[in-house]
């Protein structure tokens, strides 16, 4: 099937009939298509990001989903070759379009990777650097920020005597949760997070997951995930990719309970993927 025609009959339904009219969105992807070189590998994606709510993306392996997560900040710009077509609308503008201030757009629409990706500086600095690349900041309220940032992701209490030891010396989930801090600290509206918990042990999967649950009161989240089961605990929507098509997006209650596709039901149900 087209994968146009088909995505534009495939946007979620509301998540609640009383609320959803006026759930305001914070992107809309329209009609992208993405290519690395000559090769497609997002074909015709519709999907809209509602805000303050988190949308899981799922589907297996090579299908596209950290593809798109990369094309919602730009990322795909530091490599020659990848290009994106369509329309990707944040603010009234499509960040698509030539003349988006990149730097700008990455401090508001910020991005988690899959391995912690600690700066090798103090756990300060790491939450510092990003402040000082965007604003001017005095000591004193930089030292407030640093603070909020990292009791924001419930770091604080276990650094707040080791602000200038190095943020390598931390543990794998403390140094994710490190990651996110400095993501909100240079207060971003939207948080890009690209299968966060993958290298993180359980206690420490739970512990994110938590925090997810809390800064989605305030940031708009899409998170890609291997784990159907995290997909089920942390997020409001989500959506279905194979093949670098978007094959359904839904509630995530209906998505695992009556999905409308064949595919979706094989995938969430462990046939293939
Ligand atoms: N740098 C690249 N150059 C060429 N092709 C790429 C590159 N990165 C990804 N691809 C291809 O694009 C398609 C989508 O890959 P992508 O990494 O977005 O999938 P994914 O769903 O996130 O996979 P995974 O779950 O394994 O991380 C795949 O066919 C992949 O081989």
């Amino acid at each position: 099937m087209n994968g146009q025609a088909m995505n534009s009959t495939m946007q979620a339904e509301p998540l609640d009939t009383n609320t959803a009219q006026a759930t305001p969105l914070a992107i809309q992807v329209r009609n992208l298509d993405f290519y690395y070189g000559k090769s497609r590998a997002l074909h015709g994606i519709s999907l809209d990001f509602p805000e303050r709510s988190v949308t899981g993306m799922i589907g297996p392996s090579g299908c596209g989903k950290s593809t798109l997560l990369r094309v919602l900040n730009r990322m795909y710009d530091l490599y020659p070759g990848q290009k994106a077509t369509g329309e990707v609308l944040y603010d009234g503008q499509n960040i698509l379009a030539p003349g988006v201030d990149l730097n700008q757009l990455r401090s508001r629409i910020g991005m988690v990777f899959q391995k912690p990706t600690p700066f090798p500086m103090s756990i300060y600095d790491n939450i510092a650097f990003g402040i000082r690349l965007h604003e001017r900041v005095g000591r004193s309220e930089m030292d407030g920020r640093v603070e909020d940032a990292l009791r924001r992701v419930a770091l604080w209490p276990e650094v707040k005597d080791r602000l200038q030891a190095s943020a390598t010396a931390l543990s794998g989930g403390q140094q994710q949760r490190l990651c996110i801090a400095r993501t909100i600290a240079t207060r971003p509206e939207v948080i890009l997070l690209d299968e966060p918990t993958s290298a993180l042990d359980p206690v420490s999967t739970a512990r994110i997951e938590e925090l997810l649950d809390e800064l989605k009161t305030e940031f708009t989240i899409a998170i890609v995930t291997h784990n159907m089961q995290q997909a089920a605990r942390c997020a409001d929507q989500v959506a279905f990719f194979y093949l670098g098509e978007l094959v359904e997006v839904d509630s995530t209650a209906r998505m695992f309970t009556t999905p409308r596709e064949s595919r979706t039901q094989d995938y969430i149900t462990g046939r293939f993927g």
